[in-house]
């Protein structure tokens, strides 16, 4: 790896969503030149000239651009989706070094597999990022291989810190991480979408109902995070004896929310590891015990 972090050079392996977020908040905190990103994907080059557009960065849309992009890179993030990626990491195991690192964004895809399809215990971060990356406000869990090194650890972890909170667990955790945060947005979206609902059917306009819908969500997030009181107890000074809140929560229960929600994210965290294991059967012949 480059001594200086930002002559770092970085080659996004897959140019989708999750890897336009990363992008454009790593790109707007400086966090390396965008002449040191390269980007590629399957057969797109139209997407990558939109991003070199926007960015700044280099397009790879060769079969030779895209070897010479993955050869020379410090740092390699894998962003195809899990279906994708065990193909993917075969057609890199011929061209890598062993002090590449790979930062992998997969969902399911376990250290373990990705070592069993390179053959090698290449150093890896295997992270769970989310979308709010894109503005900054990104929550990342990030765990790392034995062989990753302090400034590889280090530079993950600033690649993640540029795009947000970055949390270090261990790997049995990215599970948890995937339930809660890397998946989350979208329920919070789920929540909005009936808040929203509901405000326009009670007689708001769609706009007015978004915007004191995302405002509420904004600050009630916000209150968390700068108060420092749990959201139960937050929850419980909004919510006067026998007013229109205790009404509202109680109808919540009568419905079993919480209960959803509890369920929604544990099925989030077993369906990675689904994914994960058919990955693994994948690379390896059979599911993982
Ligand atoms: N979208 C999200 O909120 C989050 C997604 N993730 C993970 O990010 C990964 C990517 O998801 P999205 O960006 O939503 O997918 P996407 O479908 O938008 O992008 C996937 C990209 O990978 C490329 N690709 C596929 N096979 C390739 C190959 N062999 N060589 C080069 N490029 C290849 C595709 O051309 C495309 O550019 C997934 O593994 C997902 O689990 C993780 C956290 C959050
Ligand atoms: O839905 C998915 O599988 C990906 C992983 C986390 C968020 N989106």
């Amino acid at each position: 790896m480059n001594e200086t972090a930002n002559q770092a050079k970085l080659c996004f392996y897959g140019a989708g969503s999750m890897a336009e977020a990363l992008l454009r908040g790593m790109t707007a905190a400086n966090l390396t030149a965008p002449s040191n990103i390269t980007v590629m994907n399957r057969q797109n080059a139209d997407r990558l000239h939109e991003l070199q557009r926007t960015y700044g960065v280099v397009p790879a849309p060769t079969e030779a651009a895209k070897q010479d992009a993955l050869r020379t890179a410090d740092i390699i993030l894998l962003s195809m989706k899990p279906k994708d990626s065990a193909e993917a990491i075969r057609a890199l195991k011929p061209l890598l070094r062993p002090d590449q690192l790979l930062v992998s964004v997969i969902a399911g895809l376990s250290i373990d597999t990705i070592h069993q399809l390179l053959g090698n215990a290449q150093p890896v971060a295997r992270t769970m990022p989310n979308t709010s990356s894109t503005i900054g406000l990104g929550a990342t869990g990030i765990s790392f291989s034995d062989a990753a090194n302090e400034s590889q650890r280090a530079f993950a972890i600033a690649m993640f810190e540029a795009v947000g909170l970055a949390s270090v667990v261990e790997e049995p955790q990215i599970e948890a991480v995937n339930g809660v945060s890397g998946s989350g947005p979208a329920y919070v979206y789920y929540v909005m979408e009936a808040m929203i609902q509901a405000g326009v059917e009670l007689g708001l306009t769609e706009e007015a109902a978004k915007l004191l819908t995302a405002q509420t969500v904004k600050g009630a997030a916000e209150m968390v995070m700068s108060t420092g009181e749990n959201p139960g107890e937050l929850r419980r000074k909004v919510t006067s004896p026998n007013g229109t809140t205790q009404a509202a929560i109680e109808t919540l229960d009568r419905y079993a929310f919480q209960e959803a929600m509890n369920k929604a994210i544990h099925r989030c965290a077993e369906r990675a590891r689904e994914m994960g294991d058919a990955i693994r059967s994948e690379a390896v012949g059979s599911p993982s015990a």
